[in-house]
C-alpha cells in the first residue's frame, strides 16, 4: 500500500521568468493493496514528479510517502525493497539481453540465481517475451523495451509496483496484454499505481482515479464516483469538467 500525504514540490524557474515552477502542490491519496490506482491529468500535470517522489528518487519539500505503512524518508532502502518501478526513461542496458537486464537487476537484489532464472520465466510468459528474451536490446521497439524494464522492475516480486505512462507508445495489442497484465498483478494482491493521460486507458483499469490538474488533486474516486460528483453521465464530460480543458480525452 502507498500513501501520499500532503506532497509539495517546486523546481527553480529558468530562463528570463525566474518563478519557481509549482509541480506539486498538496497532493494526497491512497493507493490500496488489491487495487489498481491510476494518476490521470494532462501533459505537465505533475504525475511524473509525484511518482518520482513516491519511489525516492527526489524528496517532497514538504509531505511524506508510506510504503507499507513506513515512511520512506526514513526508511528509503526498504522502501526501494517493496517497490517495482518503471520510469518515465525506460533506460534498458543495449548491450545486453533482455534476459541479462532482467538478471541484473536480480543480482543487484542480491537474489540467488535459481530464483532470478524463475522469475525471469514468469513475467517473461505473463509479458509474452519469450520471443525477444534473448536479444540483445539495441534496437528493440518501443514496446520491448518496456517489457524489458516492466520484468526487470519487477524481478524481486515487490508487492507495490509503480508504472510511469507504461502504455505510452505502444500498439493496441500490446497495450491490451499489459492491461491484462496489470489486472494479473492486481489480482495478486499487489498495490497498483500508474500515470497516463489518457482517459479511456485509466477508466477501463482502474479502481480508484486520482485526478491531477495543475499539480493538485481535483478529484478523486472510481469512474462512477467521479462521474456522480460531477454531475455528468458520461466519464468523458465529467473528465472536462474536473480537468477544465479537453486535454486527456484522445489517445
Ligand atoms: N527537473 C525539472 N526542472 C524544472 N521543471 C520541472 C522539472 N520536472 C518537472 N518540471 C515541471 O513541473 C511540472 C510538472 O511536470 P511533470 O513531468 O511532473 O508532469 P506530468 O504530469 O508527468 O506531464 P507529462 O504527461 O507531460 O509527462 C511541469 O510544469 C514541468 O515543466
Amino acid at each position: 500500500m502507498i500513501v501520499a500525504e500532503h506532497l509539495h514540490k517546486t523546481f527553480p524557474g529558468r530562463g528570463k521568468d525566474k518563478t519557481r515552477v509549482v509541480a506539486v502542490d498538496d497532493v494526497g491519496f491512497e493507493a490500496r493493496d488489491g487495487e489498481i490506482t491510476g494518476l490521470l491529468g494532462p501533459n505537465g500535470a505533475g504525475k511524473t514528479t509525484t511518482l518520482r517522489m513516491l519511489y525516492t528518487l527526489m524528496q517532497p519539500e514538504s509531505g511524506r510517502v508510506l510504503v507499507d505503512g513506513k515512511d520512506v524518508a526514513a526508511n528509503a532502502e526498504a522502501a526501494r525493497r517493496a517497490l517495482g518501478v518503471l520510469p518515465d526513461a525506460r533506460g534498458v542496458y543495449k548491450r545486453l539481453t533482455a534476459r541479462e537486464n532482467i538478471r541484473y537487476f536480480g543480482e543487484l537484489h542480491g537474489m540467488a540465481p535459481a530464483l532470478i532464472a524463475e522469475r525471469t520465466a514468469t513475467l517473461a510468459a505473463a509479458l509474452q517475451m519469450d520471443d525477444f528474451l534473448d536479444r540483445q536490446t539495441e534496437g528493440f521497439s518501443q514496446g520491448q523495451r518496456t517489457k524489458t524494464a516492466i520484468a526487470r522492475a519487477l524481478v524481486h516480486d515487490p508487492r507495490n509496483v509503480i508504472l510511469d505512462e507504461p502504455t505510452n507508445g505502444l500498439d493496441v495489442m500490446t497495450t491490451r496484454g499489459l492491461r491484462d497484465f496489470l489486472r494479473r498483478l492486481r489480482g495478486e494482491g499487489r498495490c497498483v499505481i500508474f500515470s497516463s493521460h489518457i482517459m479511456q486507458e485509466v477508466a477501463a483499469l482502474c479502481d480508484r482515479i486520482v485526478v491531477i490538474a495543475h499539480g493538485r488533486v481535483v478529484a478523486q474516486g472510481s469512474a462512477d464516483a467521479l462521474r456522480a460528483q460531477t454531475g455528468q453521465d458520461n466519464l468523458e464530460d465529467a473528465f472536462v469538467r474536473l480537468i477544465g480543458s479537453e486535454e486527456g480525452l484522445h489517445a
